[in-house]
């Protein structure tokens, strides 16, 4: 059965889907832990208790609750953009430089990285987002505008930009980005300057954008990368769907194989508190909630994601 078909058995109208959307919402106040990320500095100034719900569907709605319209550090999610731009430059020679395995370790791991010989495990830790910002730095003139550019176009909204402190305050609190950077280039495995790769890492973990905006500017995943409003096609199908295998299997970490167990969405969290869940031919969940759990995933954000793929019958298994 098809998501379409899914959709219309259990969800008759789209009033029906704001209903349930709104109640998850609502219920979600309720199911909050943990501690807001303080490893980089500027993260910890946000008010935590603000949390947000954004469902971007293929039919140009969004359905947006809570916070919707503050921008938060998206971090990790960034990585997607990222690993689109470079799979369009390097095609399928960007995986001789990186795997794609999941890591089953934490996302800032430095070990396995030594063992496997400066191969990141996947695009979606660090190691192998600062390996993907190696290639984008060596092949685009101006790489973060190009990832602007992008961005800005995908969520159609000219506004989104870096931020500046948190940029600032990666850069200087980065030593293990650092050392796993340094290490692969020992490996041979980074070209450019180490600390232009950085530059570029750490200023796209920075990108500041809101739960609709990432919603909207993810739905071409949901639709075999097309993006439904404007009918650009950001990547071939086959791409498509690598990228969201390697968000099933490595999008929210260590905490990857609960996440498909429980949820059964292609997703990506990042330590500013955000997840996206891309829901193939209906659309694109985004639960914003700045606490994290142990893995580095919001808890809150966990439970609205969970909430919605269960209340809608949208596994993918
Ligand atoms: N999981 C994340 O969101 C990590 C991104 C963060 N900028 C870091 O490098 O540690």
């Amino acid at each position: 059965m098809s998501h379409d078909e899914m959709y219309s058995n259990q969800v008759s109208a789209p009033a029906d889907i704001e209903a349930t959307l709104a109640a998850i919402y609502q219920a979600a106040k309720d199911y909050d832990g943990g501690a807001v990320a303080d490893y980089i500095p500027a993260l910890a100034a946000i008010d935590a208790n603000q949390y947000a719900l954004s469902v971007a569907t293929l039919d140009g709605r969004c359905y947006a609750f809570g916070a919707h319209e503050t921008p938060f550090s998206i971090q990790s999610i960034s990585k997607i953009f990222g690993l689109v731009m470079a799979m369009e430059r390097l095609g399928d020679d960007l995986w001789q430089r990186v795997r794609m395995e999941p890591s089953g370790q934490a996302f800032n791991s430095i070990v396995q990285l030594e063992w496997e010989q400066g191969i990141p495990r996947n695009p979606m830790i660090n190691a192998g987002a600062i390996l993907v910002s190696d290639v984008l730095v060596s092949h685009y003139s101006t790489s973060k505008s190009a990832v602007l550019n992008m961005v800005r176009r995908l969520a159609h909204n000219d506004h989104i930009c870096s931020d500046e402190q948190v940029y600032l305050s990666e850069l200087e609190h980065g030593s293990r980005n650092s050392a796993l950077a340094y290490l692969m280039k020992s490996f041979g495995n980074i070209e450019s300057d180490v600390s232009e790769a950085l530059d570029h890492y750490f200023w796209q973990c920075s990108l500041a954008m809101t739960s609709s905006d990432l919603a909207r500017s993810l739905t071409f995943l949901a639709n075999g990368g097309v993006d439904p409003l404007s009918g650009q096609q950001l990547c071939s199908k086959r791409d498509t769907q690598r990228i969201n295998a390697l968000l099933g299997t490595s999008g929210m970490y260590d905490q990857s194989g609960q996440f498909a167990f429980e949820v059964g969405l292609p997703a990506k969290s990042g330590v500013g508190g955000g997840i996206v869940a891309i829901v193939p031919s209906f659309g694109v969940i985004c639960a914003w909630s700045p606490r994290l759990n142990s893995f580095g995933n919001s808890s809150r954000g966990m439970w609205m994601v969970r909430e919605i793929a269960s209340k809608l019958g949208l596994s993918v298994y």
